[in-house]
Parts: C-alpha cells; structure tokens; sequence
C-alpha cells in the first residue's frame, strides 16, 4: 500500500474490505481475449473504443440497478462498446464474481475484473481477460503484475498522477488507466487525465477512466490521447432507474461523428 494518507472515508472502509478478502486455493489461468484486437476492431469500424462498466452502485452512485448483469452487458454491446468492465466488489460496488463469470460467458469481447486487488491471493478468484491494479493500493507493483500476466490476465494499472506512471512504468506496466475520481475527495475532474497523458509513452495503450459523461467529455479525452474510456455512471445512469443502457452507451460510442455537441 503506498499510501493511506488522504483517503474519502468510503474508499477506506472499501481497501478494509478487500484487505479481509482471500482468493481460492487453485491458481487461475486463462486464455484471455485480446483487448488490442479489440481496440483495433473498434477503430476499424468507426467506433470509439469504450469499455461499458456494469456497475450495480458505488459510494458516489444516485442509487442502485439490480438489473441482470448479462442484460446490462448485452445492451452495452449492442450500443458498440469495445469491452465489458464487471464490478466484482461486493460491499460497496454490489458486485460479485459470480456475475462476472456470466458475463464472460455471454459476450465475446474482453471482460475486466474491477476490484481492489491488493495480494496476490486474490487473483485466483474468477477468471476475466482483464485485471484491475491499483497503483496506490499495491506495494509490489512489478511482482503483482508478473503475477498477473502468469495466469494470462492483461493488468490494467491504474493511476493517478505523475508519480503513479512512473510507478506504473517502472514496473512494467503496458496498458495504463489514468483515473479522474480522486480517491481523496471523491471528486472527477477531467484535467487529471490531461495532465498525466501528455508524459505516457506511445507503446503504452492507454485508458481515461471515470467521470466521463458526455460525448464531448469522450473527444476531449480522445484528443488528450486515449485509446479508450471506461465508463460506468453514465451508461448505468443509477438515478434514471431503467434507463437505456444501448442508448448511453451508443452515444458515446459514436461521439467522434460529432453530430451531438453536449
Ligand atoms: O465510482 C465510485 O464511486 C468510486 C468510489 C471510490 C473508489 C472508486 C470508485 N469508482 C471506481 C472506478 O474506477 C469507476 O467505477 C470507473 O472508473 C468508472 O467511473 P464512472 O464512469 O465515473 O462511473
């Protein structure tokens, strides 16, 4: 853990939860889905690549969406997102593995395991073609995401700020999330992303995570260099209730068309 200084209450009692979470006695291995093949059908099809999070609630969410996982994951991929993203934090995000499995199960694309992975023992859990790692909640960066790519998940790092990337980097990091919600306040500002971007280096492939709303938030963090958005509030819409997740999902996906200038 590199630091536990300067933590939202939530996100406290979130790393106290993951930290009394074991994972099974078998080692996971898996034949992941490619998450470049993937981008690179996105971008061949005109579409921008989006990775649509299934994400019941959240310590910020305006409520929560107990629909079907699977249901969500299939009208996110009717909408054209490019990967699924699966909560499987239960305490505080409703998830579960159990979902992420059915979702694997149900779609083609590549599939993230969102969680807060702080050991090792916790990757042999479920199996997904992408795995979330947290720069600030992991001390062995380098020996987790080693162990990470021996089981044959892609690790995605995620960071924060600049000192994060270099993190990220040093360890060996290929597939970078920089997030906008600082895990301090809680709040999401898009600059964040900007502002770690402009110093990743180009074989990296990188992921502008949270606070994305609109299609103009979507070709600001295109033009600042992502290769990709992970979006859940905004797909999800927790306070619209049953909103249509095709249709959140659709008009991000085809924002660089550049027809809707919200
Ligand atoms: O989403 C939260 O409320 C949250 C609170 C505390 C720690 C992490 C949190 N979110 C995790 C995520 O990374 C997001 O689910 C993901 O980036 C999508 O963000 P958004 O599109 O803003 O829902």
């Amino acid at each position: 853990m590199n630091s536990e200084t300067e933590l939202a209450p939530a996100v406290a009692s979130i790393l106290d939860a993951a930290r009394e979470r074991g994972g099974d006695d078998e080692t996971v291995s898996v034949a992941a889905r490619s998450l470049s093949d993937a981008l690179a059908q996105a971008e061949s099809d005109g579409r921008v690549p989006v990775i649509a999070e299934v994400k019941p609630t959240s310590p910020t969410a305006d409520g929560t969406r107990d629909d079907d996982p699977v249901e969500l994951a299939r009208a996110m991929i009717d909408g054209g997102a490019t990967a699924i993203s699966v909560l499987t934090e239960p305490s505080h995000f409703g998830g579960s593995p159990e979902a992420l499995t059915r979702v694997r199960e149900a779609v083609d694309v590549p599939v993230l395991r969102k969680d807060f992975v702080v050991r090792e023992d916790q990757l042999d859990v479920v199996e997904a073609d992408l795995l979330l790692l947290i720069v600030r909640f992991v001390d062995d960066l380098e020996g987790l995401i080693a162990a990470a790519r021996e089981r044959g998940f892609q690790p995605l790092v995620e960071v924060h700020d600049r000192t994060e990337l270099e993190t990220a980097l040093e360890a060996g990091a290929k597939l970078i999330g920089v997030n906008n919600r600082d895990l301090a306040r809680l709040e999401v500002d898009l600059e964040t992303f900007e502002s770690v971007a402009a110093h990743v280096p180009d074989d990296v492939t990188l992921i502008a995570e949270s606070g994305i709303g609109s299609p103009a938030d979507v070709r600001r963090m295109r033009e600042a260099g992502a290769d990709a958005l992970l979006v859940g509030s905004a797909i999800m819409d927790h306070a619209g209730g049953d909103s249509d997740v095709t249709e959140n999902t659709r008009r991000l996906v085809n924002a660089s068309d550049g027809d809707d200038q919200t």
